[in-house]
């Protein structure tokens, strides 16, 4: 889907979630494991204070289990439940009832002491575009999309999806937009996938991608590029990538666009490994 998140447009996006969580018990907010400070919305926290929340690292299968785990470690000092999970897979989804019913169980309980009948959890998923929020959606679901319409407060028909006899999620998730006035925000989340090519200078995204990976995983691109050695500065690196995959142009130029629609390609199909694109440290040494 493509948003363009304009002053009026974050407005209503802001107004519809407020609105969805009059409906819930508990929110689920999706980020990508590979950027779960970049693919956050700026604004979430003040959004849902109202609710308890459990960040899922979504798309964990892409990113670097070493800085994942730093990442869980990182959430959980700041007191943020956080999971790491796979919505293509549905790896590590089990967990999201089990600790959705341990953060729910005084609420729970405390309506059981009122005489209100016991009912599952519900729950709503809020993300940036692209995150993985149908996936996840659908994935929890199977084939279990109710149409209840007939709940107190509620004047348009919400779908429920149920998730085993425990759990319901709002069937359309709640979208709000990245923090992507940052520039090194957008970089990452263009060489991540998540917003269009289009939107930046693909030759300066992948500047920042190819920069990243020198320093953060040089062996991966000598190895996946055969290079000899790592130049220390950048156009060299690209002319090297370039040469090495035919990205040339007549007269013997290097092809920078090509060089760089293959670099970013490679990147998101995960052919140089698994990667994340920013650490826990990058965010506590500031
Ligand atoms: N590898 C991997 N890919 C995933 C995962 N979850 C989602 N994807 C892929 O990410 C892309 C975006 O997923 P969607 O579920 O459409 O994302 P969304 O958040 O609903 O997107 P919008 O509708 O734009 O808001 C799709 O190509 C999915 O197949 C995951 O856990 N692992």
């Amino acid at each position: 889907m493509t948003i363009q998140w304009f002053p009026g447009h974050m407005a209503k996006a802001r107004r519809q979630v407020t609105e969805k969580l009059k409906l819930i018990d508990i929110v689920f907010e999706l980020v990508d494991a590979r950027i779960p400070m970049s693919s956050r919305n700026p604004m979430i926290d003040e959004i849902v204070s109202s609710k308890p929340r459990i960040v899922l690292l979504n798309k964990a299968d892409k990113a670097d289990d070493a800085i994942t785990k730093q990442w869980l470690e990182f959430f959980k000092e700041k007191g943020i439940h956080a999971l790491a999970i796979d919505a293509q897979t549905g790896t590590g989804l089990k967990q999201i009832t089990a600790l959705s019913k341990v953060l729910l169980k005084e609420k729970f309980d405390k309506m059981a002491a009122k005489g209100i009948k016991p009912r599952a959890i519900r729950a709503l998923i809020i993300g940036i575009p692209n995150v993985g929020k149908s996936t996840l959606i659908n994935r929890l679901a199977k084939k279990n999309i109710t149409k209840t319409a007939d709940r107190p407060g509620v004047t348009t028909a919400q779908q429920w999806v149920k998730v085993g006899q425990e759990l319901e999620l709002l069937d359309t998730p709640g979208i709000l937009w990245p923090k992507f006035e940052d520039q090194l925000v957008g970089f990452k989340l263009a060489t991540t996938g998540a917003i269009k090519d289009a939107i930046l200078n693909l030759q300066e995204v992948t500047v920042f991608a190819l920069n990243f990976l020198k320093e953060h995983y040089p062996n991966r691109l000598i190895g996946r590029f055969h290079l000899d050695e790592l130049p220390d500065e950048i156009v060299p690196l690209f002319d090297e990538i370039g040469k090495k995959r035919g990205c040339i142009m007549p007269g013997g130029y290097i092809d920078y666009d090509k060089t760089s629609e293959l670099v970013l390609r490679e990147i998101r199909a995960d052919k140089l490994g698994r990667l994340s694109f920013e650490t826990p440290k990058q965010f506590t040494e500031q």
